[in-house]
């Protein structure tokens, strides 16, 4: 995997083209978590715009309570592997989904969460293949806070990856990690907004931003200090300089 340069260049972003319902999205592997699926039209348009669909462990519990009650629906979400170390897939699940042929495959290795199996089954498929996916997880961010922080270190973990990008896509949130350099984030009213924030997670950040409610110029954000939550978009495209990598979080607002 190339390191990404460090060449002043600008980064640009469409996060929520992933919930366009126009066809012009970039393809990537959605991995489903073990959260519930409560946006239904959300995870449909994820699984539709989607190339690959994984499960990690328990996530085909998920699908399989959000689409049981009408065994047609049910069917239109066979994912093409289940994978992790299989301590949550229920044993009525795993017949339902091994009866539609999907691979189911046991993997226990202790220092990786099931979502984390789920990118390194990505990045086999991808040696096959010759090609890099981005990668959408969702449900994200919920539940204990101990998984969401291990999903957010994902972020950290792939950050220098410079072909693939990784979105964590929660119940209202699109969830993305900006490196070191400057964005421009590029939103659509329609689906996303208004509400936004920048986060620096990892480490203090000097943040410059034009696009805001409440822009900031060379300020110091770190924990313990200023934390750019509750901020909103006020322009369909964001500008962001930073010093160190942040979280950018954009609620969904699908209309
Ligand atoms: N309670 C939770 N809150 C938030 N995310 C979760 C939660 N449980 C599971 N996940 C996410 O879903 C993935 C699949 O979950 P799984 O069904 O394997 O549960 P688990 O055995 O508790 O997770 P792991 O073995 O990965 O620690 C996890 O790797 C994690 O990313
Ligand atoms: C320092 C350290 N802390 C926690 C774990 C535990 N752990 C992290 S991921 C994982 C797999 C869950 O399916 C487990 C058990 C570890 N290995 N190393």
């Amino acid at each position: 995997m190339l390191k990404k340069n460090l060449l002043n260049l600008v980064t640009h972003w469409c996060p929520s083209n992933i919930l366009a319902r126009d066809g012009k999205t970039k393809k990537f592997c959605l991995i489903i978590l073990n959260q519930p699926i409560t946006h239904v039209d959300s995870f449909n348009r994820l699984w539709d715009n989607a190339s690959f669909r994984f499960v990690a462990d328990g996530g085909s519990n998920r699908i399989y309570d959000a689409f049981k009650h009408d065994q047609h629906t049910l069917a239109r979400y066979i994912p093409d592997e289940i994978r992790g170390d299989l301590d949550s897939i229920r044993p009525e699940v795993r017949s339902y989904y091994e009866s539609k042929s999907v691979t189911i495959t046991k993997k226990t290795e202790q220092d990786s969460t099931d979502f984390m199996k789920c990118v390194a089954l990505l990045k086999e498929k991808e040696k096959e293949l010759g090609q890099i996916y981005d990668i959408v997880a969702t449900p994200a961010l919920g539940g204990r806070f101990d998984q969401t922080i291990a999903s957010i270190n994902l972020l950290y973990m792939m950050k220098d990856q410079v072909e693939r990008r990784v979105l964590l896509v929660s119940d209202e949130n699109i969830t993305i990690l900006l490196d070191k350099g400057a964005h421009q984030i590029h939103c659509q009213p329609e689906l996303e907004g208004p509400t936004c924030g920048i986060m620096p997670i990892g480490s203090p950040a000097t943040l410059t931003t034009k696009g805001l409610k409440w822009d900031m110029v060379d300020l110091k954000c770190e924990f313990g200090g200023m934390v750019s939550t509750s901020n909103a978009i006020d322009n369909d495209v964001i500008e962001i300089a930073t010093d160190s990598p942040v979280v950018w979080t954009v609620e969904i607002n699908l209309k």
